[in-house]
């Protein structure tokens, strides 16, 4: 298992500044979560850990790798992969054939794909419940059903870091609870961008939240998530209470004055 460290990580786009000086820290093996209202700079972050986006300023670093300078594509590959909304080919592939290219980064350039890479895939279809669908194109796919493929084909990376970019935000409520059941199980090193404040509260071992690029608070979902600061951040008030099976906290949420109109309810 590895650790995830981002240290002093800067982004400018378009001639502002995304996310400022941020240090970020997942423990190995942990499912830590990033929190935070449209437009705070989760997924910029996250496209920072895959290499999607290159930094202004800082490092992210794999265990004592800096994963930004040290390693070519295909040695990234074998340490993080991810899952986000803007994935997926370009052309028409079938579902097996989507799961099978995140095998690619562990074969050598002459090498077949081998039995285990084979067991590996058809491993995964079936973690995430589409063995039946192998065959489909994934570009006929439904929203949901694109998200598990893509699941699937960072598992069969065997990444150390799992990076999810709202993960659950195409699936229906038993399948947004398996799925991240899944992720709690695989025992790698997690980082999720979340909207539902309580599946991270349930799921995630910790949580940083953000504001306007900036982390303002890191902890436990219980120590991070008060009703203060759900109101400063996110603008909405917020009830406490526990879970009546769980026992995790648990939030429930009304309107504060509409950010839009102040002084009219949303
Ligand atoms: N290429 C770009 N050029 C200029 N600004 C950008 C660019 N990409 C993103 N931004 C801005 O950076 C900010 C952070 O965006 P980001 O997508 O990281 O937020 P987010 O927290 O993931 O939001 P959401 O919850 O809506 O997905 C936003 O204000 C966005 O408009």
């Amino acid at each position: 298992m590895s650790r995830l460290r981002l240290r002093g990580l800067g982004v400018e786009l378009g001639g502002a500044t995304v996310v400022d000086a941020l240090d970020l820290d997942c423990p190995a093996g942990s499912v830590v979560g990033l929190l935070g209202p449209n437009g705070s700079g989760k997924s910029t972050v996250l496209r920072t850990v895959y290499r999607a986006l290159r930094p202004t300023s800082g490092a992210v670093l794999v265990d004592d790798e800096d994963v930004l300078s040290d390693l070519d594509a295909r040695a990234h590959a074998r340490l993080v992969a991810a899952m986000t909304q803007d994935q997926g080919p370009g052309f028409d592939f079938t579902v097996l054939e989507v799961v099978s290219t995140g095998r690619v980064p562990h074969q050598s350039s002459l090498a077949r794909e081998s039995r285990t890479d084979r067991d590996l895939v058809a491993g995964a279809l079936a973690r995430v419940g589409m063995a039946a669908l192998a065959g489909r194109s994934f570009a006929e796919l439904s929203g949901g059903e694109k998200q598990r493929v893509l699941l699937a084909r960072a598992l069969v990376q065997q990444p150390r870091v799992l990076v999810l970019d709202e993960p659950t935000n195409h699936l229906d409520v038993a399948t947004q609870l398996a799925l991240l059941e899944l992720v709690r199980g695989l025992g790698v090193t997690v980082l999720a961008a979340l909207h539902d404040l309580n599946l991270a509260a349930t799921y995630c071992d910790a949580v940083h939240l953000l504001h306007d690029g900036v982390v303002v608070a890191s902890g436990t979902p219980d120590d991070v998530l008060t009703e203060e600061r759900i109101a400063a951040v996110f603008g909405v008030a917020a009830h406490r209470s526990r879970h009546p099976t769980t026992g995790r906290l648990h939030l429930s949420f009304s309107p504060l004055p509409s950010p839009f109109h102040p002084g009219v309810p949303l």
